[in-house]
C-alpha cells in the first residue's frame, strides 16, 4: 500500500443539534454567503481535500468537495471526527466546526510544523485553565480503531479522548503570537454570540 501524504485532507463538522442556537447551524450565513461556504474558500489554499461530515448533504451545493455522513449517526462531534477520518485521504485531517468563522493560515503551517516533529496522534490547542479547542486541530489515522471503540461504548466527551490519546497541546503562550488568532476558537453557539460576532468583525 502506497503510503498517505501526511497532510492533505480538512473536515468541517456539520450535523449537529443545534440545540442553543434554535436553528441548524451547518445554515448560519452572512453577507449572503454560508458559513461553511465561506470556510471552504478559506481553506482550499491549505487542503487539497475538503469534506464536510453533513446529515443535510442534499441542502449543500458547494463545487469541489466531499459530502460524507456520520458512521455512528446521533453521537456528536467525536462521531463527525471518525467519519473523517475513515475518508482521510491524508495521515493527519484538520478538523474545524462548521460554526468558527476564524482561519489562521500563519497558525496552521506551524502547527503543520509541529506536527512532523512531534510524532502524536493529535495536535490540538489549550488555554491557561487547561481548557482544549479541540478544532482547529489535527487527528491521525492511527486513533480509527480507539475512536470507534469510544463511540461504540458512548464514551462521547472529545477533552476526554484527546487527553488519552497521545496528543500534543499548543498553549495559549504561543498560538496567540500568530496573526488571526485573537478569535481563533469563537464558535457561534447561540444568537446571542452571532450578534457579538457581527458587531466585532
Ligand atoms: N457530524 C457530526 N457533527 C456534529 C455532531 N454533533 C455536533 N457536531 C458538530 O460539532 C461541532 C460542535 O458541536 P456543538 O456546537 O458542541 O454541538 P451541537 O449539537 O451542534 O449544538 P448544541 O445542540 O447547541 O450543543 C459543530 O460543528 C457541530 O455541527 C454529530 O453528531 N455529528
Amino acid at each position: 500500500m502506497t503510503k498517505r501524504p501526511e497532510f492533505g485532507s480538512a473536515l468541517i463538522l456539520a450535523g449537529g443539534q443545534s440545540s442553543r442556537m434554535g436553528f441548524d447551524k451547518q445554515f448560519l450565513s452572512f453577507d449572503g454567503e454560508r458559513l461553511v461556504n465561506h470556510l471552504v474558500q478559506q481553506l482550499r489554499p491549505h487542503f487539497a481535500d475538503i469534506l464536510l461530515v453533513t446529515n443535510k448533504a442534499q441542502e449543500h451545493d458547494i463545487p469541489g468537495i466531499r459530502l460524507i455522513q456520520d458512521i455512528y449517526p446521533g453521537k456528536g462531534p467525536l462521531a463527525g471526527i471518525h467519519a473523517g477520518l475513515s475518508h482521510s485521504q491524508s495521515q493527519y485531517l484538520f478538523v474545524i466546526a462548521c460554526d468558527m468563522p476564524y482561519l489562521s493560515p500563519e497558525y496552521l503551517r506551524y502547527q503543520k510544523q509541529q506536527l512532523l516533529k512531534a510524532e502524536v496522534d493529535i495536535l490540538t490547542n489549550q488555554d491557561e485553565e487547561r481548557f482544549i479547542y479541540p478544532f482547529h486541530s489535527f487527528y491521525s489515522l492511527a486513533l480509527l480503531d480507539s475512536l470507534e471503540a469510544h463511540l461504540l461504548q458512548d464514551n462521547l466527551k472529545v477533552q476526554r479522548f484527546v487527553r488519552q490519546a497521545k496528543h500534543r497541546m499548543i498553549p495559549r503562550a504561543i498560538w496567540s503570537q500568530f496573526p488571526n488568532t485573537a478569535h481563533l476558537f469563537l464558535n457561534l453557539n447561540t444568537p446571542e454570540d452571532v450578534q457579538a460576532y457581527l458587531e466585532m468583525r
